[in-house]
């Protein structure tokens, strides 16, 4: 009869809308879990991209001390064979420089050469040949931290280039001695400026205010 007819087509009708809205909520759900798993893809190659480039950028003693201690330790030995010419390591080029050259240049560590007195050691006044002039640090010999002291100044100095901070010029290995080879600061440096014998006399208040904001520099 004509009203079961209706009665059927009016069933089908609501069934396919079901069926309709039900492939309409899986679609939804799919796409919201596609974008979720996009979103996350996205900000974990973003997360291990910063965490590649914080690693490569940290000093070499924040990544991985057992092994740069080792290097530190294997290169001396490879050091002592050289006498002069140019150590390449991995940050950059540095003179080695010829024990000879320093003894000379220092008229043999005379008292008169002394330039002032650190906690590892004496730095002299060094007249090369050529007029070439600089300051040069002999370590002390005895104990690890001496070994240490010297492989981190050369390690740092290496590193830190900057017209505010004195460069180095080379090293020298000999026998048990080691030495470091620096830019002279002519007027000493800016510890002897202020606590030296002037107390800092001789620095007015607009230089004062130049070495602040250079050190911040
Ligand atoms: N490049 C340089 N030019 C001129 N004088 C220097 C130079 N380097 C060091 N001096 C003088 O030698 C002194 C000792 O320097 P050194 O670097 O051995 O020790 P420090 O930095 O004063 O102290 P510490 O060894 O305890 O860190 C300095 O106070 C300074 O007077």
């Amino acid at each position: 009869p004509p009203s079961s007819i209706c009665l059927r087509v009016a069933v089908l009708t609501v069934e396919a809308e079901e069926t309709h809205h039900h492939l309409r909520r899986q679609i939804i759900i799919a796409v919201v879990l596609a974008s979720i798993a996009g979103v996350m893809i996205v900000l974990a190659v973003l997360f291990a991209c910063i965490a590649w480039r914080r690693y490569r950028g940290a000093p070499d003693d924040f990544k991985d001390t057992q092994s740069t201690d080792t290097q530190r330790i294997a290169l001396v030995p490879i050091l002592n064979r050289f006498n002069s010419f140019k150590a390449t390591t991995k940050k950059g080029l540095v003179a080695m420089m010829e024990y000879a050259s320093l003894e000379a240049a220092t008229g043999n560590f005379s008292e008169s050469n002394v330039l002032g007195v650190g906690g590892f050691g004496c730095v002299y006044k060094a007249n090369f040949d050529g007029g070439f002039v600089a300051a040069v640090k002999r370590l002390g010999c005895e104990g690890q931290e001496y070994e240490k002291e010297f492989e981190n100044e050369l390690d740092l100095l290496q590193r830190i280039q900057h017209s505010n901070i004195v460069s180095l010029v080379g090293f020298c290995i000999h026998q048990e001695n080691r030495f470091i080879v620096y830019e002279l600061m002519v007027n000493g440096s800016l510890e002897t400026q202020l606590h030296g014998p002037s107390h800092g006399s001789a620095l007015s208040w607009h230089i004062r205010m130049k070495i602040a904001l250079d050190t911040a520099r």
